[in-house]
């Protein structure tokens, strides 16, 4: 049996009702599967999947679907501590996160820019990679038929994407992405496209250096010890069929050049998964949703894709992917 945690996310957002909703949908076509949804218990149906159990944590304030309130920020925190927890002492094969509103975590005084960082902080690991895997939405035999994008930086200003990079940095990043595609997604030497950062990358050091003084020799090393990387590329045509069609995954310098793309092309469909962690986390690939909160008519498929993720990862790490 696998167990999954599923952390219910902003509760004044849509995650409490896309977490029942796709969790009892995922459960009547997944018999090995048990999910924990993790949140406050009047947020839930008393009727309940008989695999399906609330892990109750309760909320600091009422809630009102669509209004805010920092209050419950650290209800939100509470939450991913226990399955994190969870999932580092075995009680869970893997984590899937319905989504936070980072805002009001920062308003009520806790420093928070995502959970790909907390959970890097909480599981004590220096680097993680935020990738994100869908299938795209409009049909092409131009398109493949799985789009996955990393990103080498995160939530960070974009004044300050410059400063991040380092040739350290990128190394790491490929190294982390090679070691996971292999381990956890079965693509042994994945090729990985690699973006520019500047327009037309750089056009030969005319339109800025970050490609001649740190993309270039971090691709180049990384070469020499057996990594196929192809760039680097200009942001503007990188996602071309062309390249998509080559591509195992691209590898973005920061969050829009790469996550605007694939959202276009997946939005909806995609899942956010942390590579480089001890533990196996996947996410939805769309955001809080405030406007449609509380209605019950926000679209599952992004979080029973994560489920199903979550899942196969779950399932190949104890060896049970043929079963
Ligand atoms: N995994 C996460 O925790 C996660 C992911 C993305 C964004 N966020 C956070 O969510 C908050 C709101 O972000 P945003 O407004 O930029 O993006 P959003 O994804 O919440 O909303 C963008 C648009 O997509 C629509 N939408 C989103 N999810 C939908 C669904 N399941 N079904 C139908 N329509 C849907 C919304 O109604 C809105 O029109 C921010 O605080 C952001 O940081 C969290
Ligand atoms: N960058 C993500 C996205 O755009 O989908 C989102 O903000 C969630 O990030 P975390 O998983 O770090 O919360």
């Amino acid at each position: 049996m696998i167990r999954l945690a599923l952390t219910t996310g902003e509760p004044a957002g849509i995650g409490p009702e896309i977490s029942l909703r796709a969790a009892e949908i995922f459960l009547q076509e997944n018999p090995d599967v048990e999910i924990n949804l993790i949140g406050d218990k009047s947020l839930f149906a008393k009727n309940l999947h008989d695999r399906l159990t609330v892990q109750h944590t309760p909320l600091r304030a009422n809630v009102v679907p669509g209004q805010l309130d920092r209050a419950n920020a650290s209800y939100v925190l509470n939450t991913l501590d226990q399955a994190i927890e969870g999932c580092l002492n075995g009680h869970y094969q893997a984590m899937v996160t319905a989504p936070v509103q980072k805002s009001v975590i920062s308003e009520s005084g806790i420093k928070f820019s995502g959970h790909t960082e907390y959970l890097a902080e909480k599981c004590g690991v220096s680097l993680v990679v935020m990738m994100l895997c869908g299938k795209p939405v409009f049909k092409s035999d131009l398109l493949p038929e799985m789009l996955r994008v990393a990103l080498a930086t995160t939530h960070i200003p974009l004044h300050d994407v410059s400063s991040h990079l380092s040739i350290d940095l990128l190394q790491k990043t490929i190294e982390i992405i090679g070691k996971d595609l292999k381990d956890r997604f079965g693509i042994n030497q994945p090729t990985i496209y690699v973006s520019g950062l500047n327009p037309h990358a750089g056009e030969s050091g005319h339109m800025g250096r970050e490609e001649i003084d740190v993309i270039v020799p971090a691709i180049e090393l990384m070469r020499q010890k057996g990594y196929v990387l192809v760039g680097p590329l200009a942001g503007d045509t990188m996602f071309s069929p062309n390249h998509l069609q080559k591509a195992d995954v691209i590898l973005a310098m920061y969050h829009d050049q790469g996550l605007a793309p694939f959202k276009f092309a997946t939005f909806g469909e995609g899942v956010n998964v942390t590579l480089g962690l001890p533990i196996i986390r996947t996410s939805v690939d769309h955001g809080t949703a405030l406007n449609l909160a509380g209605k019950n008519i926000a679209d599952v498929t992004s979080m029973l894709a994560a489920l199903q993720m979550a899942t196969l990862m779950a399932r190949n790490q104890s060896g049970t992917s043929g079963s």
